[in-house]
């Protein structure tokens, strides 16, 4: 898909016909977007032909890395023989079948069926409708409330953003719907004050015991959680959290869901966030990694028990024209065989996982990071002016993320940033070699940023 405009030529016309999603339309125009025009491994090239380290593997989603011809080569002999059929009215197609029994052998061993859906909020709202259904079909229809936590990310649909916890979201479209009920999140950086970790992590989980009991576990259907919450800031809960979660959640009968968009396949060195933090969700809310962003595909994996619910209670009036469009989950099935067959899952565990967290966490010993964090390929750095204060910066929540954010981009480095945290989370492929670049271009980043703050007078 080559191009002989300029790249002044393409922003012109990305500027005159195109509106980009959580973008400042009239500030991106000013500005003009990065034209980004192919990519191999864990490196992008933009329209000026700069080579870029993808520190965030797309969205948070090509865990392969770029380039894998063997997904390619799947996907167009799926189109040509069968591009598109649905799975609606008793019928179903081979990848349908393939990927199903394929996400059953490598999810957690209490999971057994697959909806399908074309996203991760298509995910979400599934589960909405799911959840309620299933209690329904128990005759407990009041059994409808699901918690979940302020500054979590469950999709922009709708349910999806409703179930999330982003007020600014919120204030767009009149969110949430009816049923939600947001509690605090884990994160000890920012709200655990002189608190340790673990007395924080029990705190922030029984939250979730002070909300049910308040409103009565008999009108709660399910409590919606990421492992680690990735664009509230990769919030990394202690280690305390999750397992008094699991015991609330079991004691009050009360479905537990892991929303595993960016935690599943391999990103934090187990298959699934739930098998990291060693609890055993009812339900999973699945994308991204699934298809390694080649073609766009979500899941909900149930266990058999809410299986055998949903299928005994007559037709379940939900779906999507995409639920497992064919080409989709061949992309899936060979994404998720290379992650098998190769080891990737293991290498981040055992290999690449500790050998760049190690690099990372020193990355906190900069005069600019308060705390530097990892799981896996998934971690974050905040920036502050006091270390010892984990003080906020004298100047709008954002400005400084944006800088150093800025700052990676023109050092050849994709990092996120969310308010004041810069994030990564780099494709599983990624080499050594590779991690001592990205660390060297995180690094320089720190030091660009540092002497912009001094110079703003922000320090
Ligand atoms: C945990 C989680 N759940 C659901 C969704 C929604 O998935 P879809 O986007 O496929 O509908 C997400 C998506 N997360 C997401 C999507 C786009 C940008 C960023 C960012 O942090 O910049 C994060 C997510 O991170």
């Amino acid at each position: 898909h080559q191009t002989n405009l300029t790249t002044a030529e393409l922003r012109a016309i990305d500027a005159a016909h195109h509106l980009h999603p959580f973008t400042d339309t009239k500030g991106l125009n000013a500005e003009g977007a990065r034209v980004i025009v192919k990519a191999k491994g864990v490196h992008l090239w933009d329209s000026e032909g700069n080579q870029i380290i993808d520190g965030m593997s797309g969205l948070w989603n090509v865990n392969v890395g770029y380039g894998r011809e063997e997904i390619v080569e799947v996907v167009a002999q799926q189109m040509r023989e069968l591009p598109f059929y649905n799975t609606f009215f008793k019928t179903t197609h081979l990848p349908a079948i393939e990927l199903s029994r394929l996400l059953a052998e490598v999810t957690p061993p209490q999971f057994s069926r697959v909806f399908f859906t074309g996203s991760g909020s298509e995910s979400n709202d599934t589960i909405i409708r799911m959840v309620r259904h299933y209690w329904a079909a128990q005759d407990k229809p009041g059994k409808s409330t699901i918690i979940a936590r302020k500054n979590g990310y469950h999709g922009s649909t709708i349910g999806g953003a409703s179930l999330g916890g982003m007020t600014p979201m919120h204030a767009q479209g009149g969110l949430p719907i009816p049923g939600i009920v947001h509690i605090a999140q884990p994160y000890w950086y920012a709200e655990g004050g002189d608190r340790s970790p673990e007395e924080f992590g029990l705190w922030a989980a029984r939250e979730l015991e002070r909300t049910i009991d308040e409103l009565g576990a008999d009108t709660i259907a399910a409590f919606i959680a990421e492992p680690i919450q990735g664009a509230g800031a990769v919030v990394i809960p202690p280690a305390t959290y999750w397992p008094e979660i699991q015991r609330i959640c079991r004691e009050r009968d009360i479905l537990l869901v892991s929303d595993e968009v960016i935690c599943g396949f391999g990103r934090t060195g187990e298959w699934f966030g739930c098998e990291y933090f060693g609890v055993q969700p009812d339900i999973m809310a699945m994308a991204k990694g699934i298809s390694s962003g080649y073609l766009p595909i979500g899941g909900v994996m149930v266990t058999e028990k809410v299986a055998e619910v949903i299928a005994n209670a007559g037709d379940f009036n939900h779906g999507y024209t995409y639920s497992g469009h064919p080409a989709c989950a061949a992309a899936a099935i060979a994404n998720i065989k290379i992650l098998r067959d190769e080891k990737i899952v293991e290498r981040v565990k055992s290999d690449i996982g500790p050998y760049m967290q190690k690099q990372w966490l020193a990355l906190g010993d900069h005069p600019m990071v308060g705390e530097a964090r990892m799981v896996g390929l998934i971690g974050a750095l905040e920036l502050t002016p006091n270390k010892k204060t984990r003080a906020s910066w004298p100047v709008e929540t954002g400005t400084v993320g944006l800088i150093a954010r800025d700052f990676s981009f023109q050092n050849g480095l994709v990092m996120r940033a969310t308010r004041d945290t810069l994030i990564i989370a780099p494709p599983l492929v990624i080499s050594h070699e590779e991690v001592d670049a990205l660390i060297a271009a995180a690094k320089k980043t720190l030091d660009d940023s540092w002497a912009e703050v001094k110079r703003r007078g922000y320090v």
